[in-house]
């Protein structure tokens, strides 16, 4: 159970404690945030509203953990990760838990995110043991106008404070894929979790803390973005912003210094849907896709742009298969389950009843019960109703029947978003000449979006990022190259002749 056994540390009360300096800590605010279960809308947990005195803390404390750490062999580094995924993978049972009762999540895909995050751990322990332990070496008389008297060595290096912000839908896996690359990379990290998804989070930095990291090394700071996050964002001692979540971003990378930035925002991902596609293979793929999670992913299929001539066939073919989503609480491992506040449901609400109004057809009946709405598909939406351009984040699906794929690849490229998108077709000429004119960080063809495998680079064009996620590109993100030069007073060719008269 969340709080208990070898998490009763990280409990005061009723209030969990924030993570600083090694230890489990109450915030002298004396204040706390609440964090409320979707489903129940009922406090659930509470966690402390940390001071900006708590942040400087932190962030001083970080900066000098950092130091030492950066002298910690890259095997040392890589054993620890590997503790820390055991023990968590160990104790997935009250983490997923709290994601049950934090965020809504299906009981059974909380436990998989757990332990894909562990996978995630491991995984970036390996790869960060293999790319940073290799450098390069560069000879000079490759360049034009030079002789062979230059020798640069280049390896990476760490940043420094590296704060990590990650997003309520994947609290614990969107965290450790900033915190093990961080870490593995010779930085320090600062954790600020989502509101939602707070609790999930410190008990899986707890298992960082059992696997014994250096004191300082990792923090995590609670409290409301709205709040603290300014501070946090703007603090001098942050040296890289790693960031998953809305437009916050967009406002964070107006205002952050000049630091690196890994920003993995919103998007309104397409399924473009050919005239020759396996429509059963399609409709499968809207429902796990469009639905999964209630839609509360970045990933999720948001709007489905399909040829005229298939697409009564398909809706009607996504429609037998709604009707058999189960609708209800998330420990039963229901489909669809209450989207993670009341302000989500309302902004969802807002979208339907706009479609409504201009016309869209109901393929069912809209219902909502506090924050539970049941799945709902959309035919005949057309460029005028917001529901064509904006997130829903929830289980509701436009579909826009289109002339052309011209016109689809057109509609997929006027959204200000531009993260992953898909195309069905049996043919793979056509695939790759749309993937290529989409303008999207990714393109999958025949299958739903999706992030992972987590290795996979992940990445946003326009508003939808900055920077690439994936376990390798994290890493490297989180280091600077650094450079050597040996220079030799005559030039020097290996297997030259000569020698001794140079010397
Ligand atoms: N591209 C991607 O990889 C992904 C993108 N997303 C996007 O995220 C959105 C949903 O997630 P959601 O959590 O609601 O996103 P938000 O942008 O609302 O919040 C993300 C994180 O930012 C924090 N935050 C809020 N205000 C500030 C601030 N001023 N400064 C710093 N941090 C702040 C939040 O904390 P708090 O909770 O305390 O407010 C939370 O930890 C959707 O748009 C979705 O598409 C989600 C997952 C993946
Ligand atoms: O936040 C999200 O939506 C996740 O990045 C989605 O990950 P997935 O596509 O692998 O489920």
């Amino acid at each position: 159970m969340a709080g208990t056994g070898i998490f009763t540390d990280i409990l005061d009360g009723d209030v969990y404690k924030y993570y600083s300096d090694g230890e489990w800590k109450t915030s002298s605010s004396g204040k706390s945030v609440a964090i409320i279960n979707p489903a129940t809308r009922k406090t659930q947990y509470k966690v402390q509203a940390c001071t900006q005195e708590e942040v400087n803390k932190v962030m001083e404390m970080a900066k000098s953990a950092q130091k030492s750490w950066a002298k910690t062999p890259l095997w040392k580094r890589a054993e620890l990760l590997h503790k820390a995924a055991a023990i968590l993978k160990d104790n997935k049972a009250p983490i997923a838990e709290s994601l049950v009762k934090e965020i809504a999540k299906p009981a059974k895909d909380s436990v998989t995110e757990v332990v894909r995050s562990g996978d995630l751990i491991s995984y970036c322990a390996e790869e960060g043991v293999r790319i940073l332990g290799e450098g390069k070496f560069l000879l000079s008389d490759s360049f034009p106008g030079n002789e062979r008297t230059k020798y640069c060595l280049t390896s990476k290096i760490p940043l420094g404070v590296v704060l990590a912000i990650p997003p309520f839908n994947y609290p614990v896996n969107l965290a450790v894929s900033k915190i093990a690359p961080a870490l593995i990379a010779g930085n320090s990290l600062v954790l600020k979790p989502p509101t939602q998804g707070a609790v999930s989070c410190l008990h899986m930095v707890h298992c960082f803390h059992l696997a014994g990291f250096p004191k300082g090394l990792i923090s995590c700071i609670t409290g409301k973005g709205s709040e603290i996050g300014d501070f946090l964002t703007m603090h001098p001692a942050v040296n890289c912003i790693s960031f998953t979540g809305g437009d916050t971003g967009i406002s964070i990378s107006k205002k952050a210094g000049m630091i690196p930035l890994q920003m993995e925002l919103g998007g309104k991902d397409a399924c473009i849907v050919l005239e020759d596609a396996d429509l059963d293979l399609v409709a499968s793929n809207i429902i796990k896709g469009g639905f999964s999670y209630s839609g509360q992913r970045c990933t999720a299929v948001k709007v489905v742009l399909v040829i005229k001539s298939v697409a009564d066939e398909l809706v009607e073919k996504v429609k037998a298969k709604v009707a058999k989503l189960t609708v209800g609480p998330p420990e039963e491992n229901c489909d669809i389950t209450a989207v993670v506040s009341e302000s989500s449901a309302n902004f969802i609400e807002g979208l339907v009843m706009d479609a409504k109004d201009k016309g869209a057809t109901f393929c069912q009946e809209y219902k909502r019960e506090g924050n539970l709405i049941w799945p709902l598909l959309l035919d005949n939406v057309r460029p005028d109703m917001r529901i064509a351009w904006e997130e829903p984040f929830g289980p509701v699906l436009p579909v826009l029947r289109i002339n052309s794929v011209e016109e689809g690849i057109n509609h997929c490229n006027a959204s200000n978003f531009g993260l992953q998108g898909c195309v069905f077709t049996k043919d793979i000429n056509k695939a790759i000449l749309i993937s290529d004119a989409m303008e999207t960080g990714t393109v999958q063809i025949n299958s739903a979006p999706a992030r992972g495998p987590d290795h996979f680079p992940f990445q946003g064009l326009k508003d939808s990022g900055i920077g690439s996620q994936g376990v390798t590109n994290s890493i490297n993100l989180m280091t600077k190259v650094k450079t050597t030069v040996i220079n030799l007073p005559t030039p020097s060719y290996s297997m030259g002749d000569g020698f001794i008269s140079r010397l």
